[in-house]
């Protein structure tokens, strides 16, 4: 696949990681927030090395935004590698309860081990950490019952550190850990840059729309996708299930329908769209067995 070129700057990425790891050092507990549209591409490669031998919770955010049928495959995709992915919509407050008692059920493991290793039993620390976009801050102000972080604000982890006290004997960072977007991997990054989790100065926004187009006419030969083809035709008037010239062409014809022919404009529209729901549940990726 030809995947239009994301930019970062690696200097950035390599402060940002460090600082990160200075943050994860405070902490007994890590609750890693990923986003369902795409849980492999928000999971980062050296996020073990960075926790180490943490506790680590994998909380997989967004459920609302993708069918039961792709949780099912991913819980067994995930399930067959021993890990067990918490699920949750914290826009909404579903799946809050089942982190919170993980997080609670993993306080004797790490008041055994600080005992073990003469140290004194005190509230457990714990820090939500992902990358941009996932939903950390929802989250947070969910399993805190309470809005201690602006859910859109881009929190850093440079300011000092506050703990919020919950009942569970758990104190939470306030402020999310964001991991910096890891763009080696340009098939991630493109993923990254639909769900918008990375800012739009780091790439072309017209030909990540065209590669949108490519994956949902890929998409629609699978029988459980086949619903957000036929949206995406309604919706714009531009048949994307038959008859279907290439990307860019539906683009152009979209863009002849609604945006006076400016193909920026439309694709603009039609990532808004999508990230905001309005195109139906569409997972970016789906479990591969190998
Ligand atoms: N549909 C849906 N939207 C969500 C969910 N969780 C968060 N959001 C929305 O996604 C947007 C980003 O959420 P945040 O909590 O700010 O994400 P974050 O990971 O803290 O983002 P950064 O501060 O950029 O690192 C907000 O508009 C939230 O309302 C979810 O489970 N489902």
């Amino acid at each position: 696949m030809d995947i239009p070129k994301i930019q970062w700057y690696p200097g950035h990425i390599a402060k940002a990681e460090k600082k990160l790891s200075e943050v994860i050092n405070k902490v007994d507990l890590v609750i890693e927030v990923r986003d369902a549209r795409i849980p492999l591409s928000t999971g980062h490669p050296h996020l073990n090395k960075w926790i180490n031998n943490k506790k680590h919770i994998l909380v997989i955010n967004r459920s609302d935004m993708v069918s039961p049928h792709t949780i099912n495959s991913w819980n067994k995709w995930f399930n067959a590698k021993d890990q067990y992915p918490l699920w949750c919509d914290a826009k909404r407050g579903i799946g809050i309860k089942e982190i919170c008692k993980s997080a609670k059920d993993s306080r004797s493991s790490i008041d055994d081990r600080r005992l073990s290793r003469g140290m004194r039993i005190r509230p457990i620390r714990a820090l939500t950490l992902g990358f941009p976009n996932v939903g950390k801050s929802a989250l947070i102000n969910r399993i805190a019952k309470k809005r201690v972080v602006d859910s859109a604000r881009k929190a850093g982890v440079t300011r000092n550190l506050r703990w919020i006290k919950l009942e569970s004997g758990i104190d939470l960072l306030d402020a999310p850990g964001v991991i910096p977007p890891n763009l080696e991997d340009q098939k991630s990054a493109l993923n990254l840059a639909l769900c918008d989790d990375i800012g739009e100065a780091a790439y072309e926004i017209e030909s990540v729309a065209i590669e949108f187009i490519k994956i949902i006419s890929t998409l629609n030969k699978d029988k459980n996708a086949n619903i957000s083809a036929k949206q995406i035709s309604n919706r714009y008037g531009v048949d994307i299930t038959k008859g279907f010239k290439s990307p860019s062409a539906w683009i152009n014809e979209a863009a002849s329908k609604h945006t006076s022919g400016d193909t920026r404009r439309m694709s603009h529209k039609l990532l808004e769209d999508y990230r905001n729901q309005m195109l139906g549940k569409i997972a970016l990726e789906v479990p591969l067995w190998n």
